[in-house]
């Protein structure tokens, strides 16, 4: 009889020590968003990284004891509406309009200029400088009018349908729909795809990760941000905000100048933990004769790359500062593989031959381009319907 009182003694000592450290360890996992061992040679102290949770959700509200590091002051307590974002198909016909406003010199200049009924070296010089004017660049304008030449002088007398047609053919022709423009955002094996997004100051990067985090959640794929740009202040609410508002949780740190790999770090580390499809980074503006500023560039990728790949490394361009872009992505591309180029503010610039200029010196296609300021104002580039656009 004794030793059975013992026996259950024993059970029931050894199911509250199992319990206790059960409980130990959940808390403790649940704590362990702060990377503490060295990524890189001139890693700083690691900061505080907050993951900013989904809003609306139960873990957002009622925060656990102990994890209060998970979670953001402001998001706890309030549930967001969540809204549903607008499919990207058809995007591009939706904004033509922005395009053809803004690009009305070069599609409709060039009509008028290529149906003159008697096209002289005048009329050549004009159209020359037409598409110099639209930053297409000096060769792709040379060439451009070296066959349109070709082609005038064998069709002899010409009406507006068959000039439109003409040029549409060419202009398609020279923005290369042959390139491949799909986002490196399917996930690999047990691991997500990552997307960084880089360019200098203020060319719309954060704005255009939250655009696009738009587009990933509309094609029903799960999200998750990391707010890399630890230079500006408000960078990181403004992504945050960009996330909660179609419910794409955000990891960002406390601290302010914390090392932004460390931040990018976490927020894979974060989307490889939480099952994501696709982490995108958003990091800060840089000139790119700023080298420090580069090379700070360069290891957040290499950090990232401790984890996992990098699938996409999104260089955003300003349309509007023309030419300086070509600059700038060459530099960028020197510190890491550009992929893909984001043009914004194609809504407020006649450059829209920029497109051909950057693709053709860089050879890397642009994939999307920003036509305004409205959320879903983002829309993948396609060769024909930007032509189709800017001819209209
Ligand atoms: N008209 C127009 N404005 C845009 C577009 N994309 C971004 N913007 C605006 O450009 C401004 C700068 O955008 P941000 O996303 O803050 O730029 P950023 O590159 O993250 O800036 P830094 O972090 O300072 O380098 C904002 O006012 C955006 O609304 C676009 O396609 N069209």
């Amino acid at each position: 009889m004794n030793d059975t009182w013992l026996l259950i003694l024993y059970i029931v000592v050894g199911i509250a020590v199992i319990g206790s450290l059960l409980m130990v360890f959940l808390r403790t996992s649940r704590n362990r968003t702060k990377y503490t061992d060295t990524r890189d040679a001139n890693d700083p102290a690691p900061g505080g990284t907050l993951l900013e949770d989904r809003p609306g959700t139960t873990a957002e509200t009622t925060p656990t004891p102990g994890s209060e590091d998970l979670l953001t002051p402001e998001s706890a307590g309030e549930a967001v509406s969540i809204e549903r974002p607008e499919p990207p198909a058809g995007r591009l016909q939706r904004l033509r309009a922005r395009l053809a406003r803004s690009n009305n010199s070069l599609g409709k200049g060039l009509l008028a200029l290529l149906s003159s009924d008697k096209i002289d070296e005048s009329v050549w010089d004009e159209i020359e400088e037409t598409l110099l004017l639209a930053d297409i660049g000096t060769e792709p304008t040379m060439q451009l009018v070296d066959t349109l030449r070709e082609r005038v002088k064998v069709m002899g007398s010409r009406t507006q349908d068959e000039v439109r047609a003409m040029l549409r053919e060419e202009l398609v022709r020279l923005v290369d729909p042959g390139m491949d423009r799909s986002l490196a955002v399917e996930r690999h094996g047990e691991l997500p795809a990552v997307v960084m997004v880089v360019g200098v100051n203020g060319v719309g990067k954060t704005t255009t990760v939250g655009k696009l985090a738009r587009v990933l959640v509309a094609e029903d794929k799960d999200v998750l941000l990391g707010a890399a740009d630890t230079f500006r202040a408000a960078a990181a609410e403004q992504l945050a905000t960009w996330g909660a508002r179609v419910g794409v949780p955000t990891v960002k740190s406390d601290v302010d100048g914390a090392d932004p790999a460390s931040v990018a770090f976490e927020a894979v580390k974060a989307g490889i933990e939480q099952e994501v499809d696709v982490v995108m980074i958003d990091t800060a503006g840089r000139l790119q004769n700023k080298v420090g500023l580069m090379d700070e560039l360069g290891k957040v990728k290499r950090v990232i790359e401790k984890q996992t790949q990098v699938d996409e490394v999104l260089l955003v361009l300003d349309a509007t500062t023309g030419q300086n872009g070509l600059n700038q992505a060459k530099v960028f591309s020197e510190v890491v593989n550009i992929t893909g180029i984001v043009l914004t503010k194609l809504d407020g610039t006649a450059k829209g031959g920029i497109v051909v200029a950057i693709q053709k010196s860089m050879g890397v296609p642009v994939k999307l381009i920003g036509l305004g300021e409205g959320a879903d104002d983002l829309a993948p580039f396609d060769a024909e319907q930007f032509v189709d656009a800017i001819l209209n």
